[in-house]
């Protein structure tokens, strides 16, 4: 399967201190990702550099198998909207769309006007006299008009209420669905994510903790709950990912390569946010994904 975006032990220093580290992953076209992980994991960084606008340290990214920081061209293709959704405060909406129409290629400019009629924003405002989440709205028109084959969106949920959270997410997914874009989308919003995103990237201490395709990540992993686990081997277990115990009990969350079959484990399905949950609480313990098998 086509990768949009690739990176190869992908680092990013400041200073001293890494914002990312070693970090490999693929994600495949069409897909639309989830970029979960605690603040200062490293998320924005990862976008930061998908769109050339940092230069890596150490390793490769590369966009549609270009390095976007070295390849202007690329960028055509790339829609981004930065976390703090910056925007030129004088400018009206209607002139941003303008303007938008005068440097993109195929630029939409009826889906950006219809956009902002649908929310009531008036398109003669001066932007800077908008709200927070009001500006994020004309933000993400805008990046929905580039009509890129990748978007990239840096918590682009994160100042709206909730109602024009779920109003936007359901225009994302039609554009998606529309288009074919490839959407990575950052946000601490597991409910929401796990609404809209067949795909996963979890971020932690600069390094990549799991990536894959929600489905296969999904369907192998379980719950197990049983009494009190030692280090002995689980037939079916090839990883616990994150154990909790009591006196008598304990609880895994666990990477399976069979079934578990053995009568003493109650075994349960886990849900994207309990893995979410599970491989952010094991921030210690990172990997890439080709080590831990699963399937990009
Ligand atoms: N310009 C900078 N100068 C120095 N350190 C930076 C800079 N930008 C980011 N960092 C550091 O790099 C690390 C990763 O930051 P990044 O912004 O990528 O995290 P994040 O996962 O996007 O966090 P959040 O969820 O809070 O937005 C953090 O430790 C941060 O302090």
């Amino acid at each position: 399967m086509e990768n949009v975006l690739e990176t190869d032990q992908l680092g990013k220093r400041y200073g001293k201190a890494w914002a990312l580290r070693d970090c490999s992953l693929r994600l495949p076209v069409g897909r639309v990702a989830a970029l979960v992980g605690p603040n200062g994991a490293g998320k924005s960084t990862l976008l930061h550099l998908a769109v050339g606008l940092l230069r890596p340290d150490a390793g490769a990214v590369r966009v549609f198998g270009e390095s976007p920081y070295n390849n202007t061209a690329i960028l055509s293709e790339i829609g981004f909207v930065a976390q703090d959704t910056p925007l030129y405060r004088d400018f009206t909406a209607a002139e941003l769309i303008t303007m938008g129409s005068k440097l993109n290629r195929r630029w939409d400019t009826a889906l950006a006007r219809n956009r902002l009629a649908q929310l009531g924003l008036s398109p003669d405002q001066p932007v800077g006299k908008l709200s927070g989440g009001q500006r994020a709205q004309v933000a993400l028109a805008l990046a929905l008009a580039k009509r890129p084959k990748l978007l990239l969106l840096d918590e682009p949920v994160a100042s709206l209420d909730p109602l024009a959270r779920r109003e936007f997410l359901q225009a994302l997914m039609g554009s998606v669905a529309e288009t074919g874009t490839t959407v990575l989308l950052s946000s601490h919003l597991l409910a929401d994510l796990e609404r809209v995103c067949d795909y996963v990237i979890v971020l932690h201490s600069a390094q990549v903790q799991l990536v894959g395709a929600v489905d296969d990540l999904v369907d192998s992993h379980r719950q197990l709950i049983g009494p009190r686990h030692g280090d002995a081997p689980i037939a079916g277990v090839a990883a616990v990912v994150r154990a909790s115990h009591t006196d008598r009990q304990s609880t895994l969350l666990v990477r399976t390569n069979g079934p578990v079959t053995d009568p003493a484990w109650t075994v349960r399905e886990v849900t994207l946010e309990d893995l979410i949950l599970a491989y952010l609480a094991d921030g210690a313990a990172p990997a890439s994904h080709a080590a831990w098998g699963v399937p990009a």
